[in-house]
């Protein structure tokens, strides 16, 4: 069998007992958005609610730098940038717990080794997965690789958009919000930085 951690922390939360305060608490939101937390559809919504929360901030339990404790260094002698391009994410914002999606791009210049690719993802989640502001969980993910790879250079770019532009307040659709942070070589030098960038939008 495929050791799935992600189908383990689902299977986790499924069985974690839910405290009755935290149940007392949706049942009280549910009776002030004007609906009966008693009447049958509703019944067990304050349990589901408690570990659907639990997934959506899965992050707080996972430790980003670990994913990048395992690298390579056999690589034939690329020296050149590695991109993870479109890497689908889901985040809560800080300020209305209103959900945020969309994609991530992330690259660096390896220094003296690099990781397994999918660690980059496991990277963004890792942060994503708690409750946030994008320009925050931009900075979090390339400076975890910054510190942890010792690469030349990183670049994260972020395009998402905001459940609470959309669903309620400004009620602006479509609009994406899209941040970066360039450390290193991305940072210092314009053309390694026009490069990463070309790239990241070709
Ligand atoms: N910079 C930034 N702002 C965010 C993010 N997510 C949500 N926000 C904003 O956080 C702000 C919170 O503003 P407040 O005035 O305290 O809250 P509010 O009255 O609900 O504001 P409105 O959304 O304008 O109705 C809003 O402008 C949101 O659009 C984010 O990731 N980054
Ligand atoms: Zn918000």
């Amino acid at each position: 069998m495929i050791y799935d951690p992600d189908a383990e922390t689902v299977r986790e939360s499924v069985k974690e007992s839910v405290p009755a305060e935290v149940a007392d608490a949706i049942r009280t939101l549910i009776k002030w958005s004007g609906d009966d937390p008693r009447r049958e559809g509703l019944m067990e919504t304050p349990e589901r609610v408690a570990r659907a929360w639990r997934e959506y901030c899965r992050g707080y339990g996972d430790d980003p730098a670990y994913h990048l404790s395992r690298i390579f260094h056999e690589v034939g002698g690329y020296d050149d940038v590695v991109l993870l391009k479109d890497i689908p994410f889901q985040s809560h914002c800080e300020h209305h717990m209103a959900p945020i999606v969309g994609h991530a791009h992330i690259a660096y210049l390896p220094g003296d080794y690099v990781v397994g690719i999918s660690k980059l993802a496991r990277v963004l989640h890792a942060f994503a997965h708690r409750l946030q502001v994008q320009e925050r969980l931009t900075s979090q993910v390339a400076n975890c690789i910054w510190e942890h790879l010792k690469p030349q250079g990183v670049a994260v770019v972020v395009e998402a958009t905001h459940g609470c532009m959309t669903g309620r307040g400004v009620r602006t659709p479509d609009v994406i919000m899209k941040t970066s942070r360039m450390l290193g070589v991305f940072r210092d030098d314009v053309k390694s930085r026009e490069e990463v960038l070309k790239l990241i939008e070709s």
